[in-house]
């Protein structure tokens, strides 16, 4: 068993650090944030994310798992030091490497023997090379300094799921006996490892990610053709994901991928291919269809209803998929931001993201679907949490003042939809039970007149 560091605590780093603390290794966490420094030391998980919490109290009990904010407590006489910090996206989309320069630095500054250096962070081809030469130059007699590439593929909201049953470990290095290390590291997984040089290692990374995109843009495109020719999604993607070659995996039709890597990951690979001189035509096209697709919910009500100014809106889900409280790049952002330029009245319920939610976006915030849903003109679904999926169709019919839903993730069967009261638009479906508009302003009118 080794004596491990993880420089950089966020999902990757602390889910890292605890698993490979369960495999029975000694981990320390280091993390520049003294707040979550100091909540993780108790137990608690700065992130929401399934199980974490739990192995994370299991490990510090039974002595295999610490925190720190010093690097050179962490990161002297280590085997291992592995490297997840953020790499965001920079105005031009590029990735910002600040970080992990950062980083870096200060593991150099403290490495007193030999050790490897394994890093998780997404980084542009090369930048592993890079990190190498800058150990070479500045850590000296000290010791040898190993640089492994080692990317992650968990996905949030199932990270500790993930880790410990990833579809493969991907192994980039030069040197043969740090590659061996790092497959040790895991080798309680059982998981296939696939053993490459560092910078195809960075490369699976980015394209495995541009690649899901990729899925994804697709089948939300044909969901728009589906919605003009009568064809139902739902179907198509079952149909054609039967085949093994195409698979059901990523062919969810919806509002467009979110989080803190698709986007990111998507235009820092279309700036490394622009560097050198290679168009990446196919994947900007990825990017501006979902960028197209987050913005689809307001089109589609927008013309429903005319004008959506003086409008109550209820949007349900804020996350950018379930089971997590990120809302990094979510279409909720997106989405409530044109939804007040065009001037509607917002209200958002999220089981576990308003938190987030709040410290980004100028809108109401309700403690329940049912609060938000109350007098709303329209509700627009952005996530697909169990709690809206299990909702009673009549509760839209019982507290909006028109029933009129756009659901951006496919919630419902139409069949179930067919026998609430309720108009509903989906994705890629056929529109189910419209109702007269003239109607519903008639009857507001009269109520606003007579009290
Ligand atoms: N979030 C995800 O699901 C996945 C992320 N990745 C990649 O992994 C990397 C990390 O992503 P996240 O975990 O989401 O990042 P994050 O932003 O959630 O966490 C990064 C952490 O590093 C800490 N940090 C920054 N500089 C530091 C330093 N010099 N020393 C110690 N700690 C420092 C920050 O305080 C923060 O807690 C990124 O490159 C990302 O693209 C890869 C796969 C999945
Ligand atoms: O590099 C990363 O950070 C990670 O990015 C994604 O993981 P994550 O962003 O956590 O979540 P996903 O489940 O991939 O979903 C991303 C977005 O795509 C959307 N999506 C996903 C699948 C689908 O069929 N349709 C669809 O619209 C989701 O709603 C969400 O907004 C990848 O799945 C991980 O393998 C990868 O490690």
């Amino acid at each position: 068993m080794k004596n491990i560091a993880v420089v950089g605590t966020g999902y990757v780093g602390l889910v890292t650090g605890v698993c490979l603390a369960d495999l029975g290794h000694h981990v320390i966490c280091i993390d520049v944030d003294e707040e979550k420094v100091s909540q993780m030391r108790k137990g608690h998980s700065p992130i929401y994310e399934p199980q974490l919490e739990d192995l994370m109290k299991k490990n510090i009990e039974e002595g295999r798992l610490t925190f720190t904010t010093n690097h050179a407590w962490g990161i002297r006489n280590m085997d291992v030091i592995f490297l997840a910090v953020g790499t965001p996206q920079q105005q031009d989309g590029s990735a910002d490497l600040s970080y992990v320069q950062r980083a870096v630095n200060d593991i150099a500054q403290h490495i007193n023997r030999d050790v490897v250096v394994v890093n998780k962070s997404t980084v542009p081809v090369g930048t592993n090379e890079s990190i190498q030469q800058y150990f070479n130059q500045h850590v000296g007699e000290l010791g040898q300094v190993d640089v492994v590439s080692n990317p992650e593929f968990l996905r949030e909201g199932s990270a500790v799921y993930d880790m410990f049953h990833g579809d493969r470990i991907i192994i980039g290095a030069d040197n043969e006996d740090a590659a061996l290390l790092v497959e040790e590291l895991y080798r309680r997984l059982k998981l296939p490892v696939v053993k490459t040089d560092i910078r195809s290692a960075e490369m699976i990374k980015y394209a495995s990610n541009a690649f899901l995109a990729t899925k994804i843009s697709f089948i939300n495109e044909i969901s728009s053709i589906c919605e003009k020719v009568g064809a139902n999604i739902e179907d198509v993607a079952y149909g054609m994901g039967k085949d093994r070659r195409i698979g059901t995996q990523f062919l969810q039709a919806g509002i467009g991928y979110g989080g803190s890597c698709f986007p990111k990951d998507t235009n820092a690979l279309v700036q490394i291919a622009g560097n050198v001189e290679h168009k990446f035509d196919l994947l900007e096209s990825v990017i501006h269809v979902n960028n197209r697709q987050q913005l689809l919910l307001v089109k589609k009500a927008k013309e429903r209803l005319g004008s959506l100014h003086g409008k109550r809106v209820a949007m349900l889900g804020l996350a950018f998929k379930p089971n997590t409280d990120d809302i990094r790049e979510a279409a909720s952002v997106v989405v409530a931001n044109e939804l007040i330029q065009e001037g509607a009245y917002v209200t958002a319920y999220d089981p576990i993201a308003m938190t987030n939610a709040a410290k980004v976006l100028n809108i109401e915030f309700a403690n329940s679907v049912v609060e938000a849903l109350q007098e709303a003109d329209v509700a627009l679904i952005i996530t697909e949490w169990d709690e809206f999926k299990q909702l009673p169709l009549n509760t839209y019919s019982e507290h909006m003042r028109v029933p009129i839903v756009f659901d951006g993730r496919n919630c419902y069967t139409l069949e179930a939809v067919q026998e609430a009261y309720l108009e509903y638009h989906s994705i890629g479906r056929p529109v189910v039970g419209e109702v007269d508009l003239n109607k519903y302003l008639y009857i507001q009118n009269f109520l606003s007149e007579h009290g």
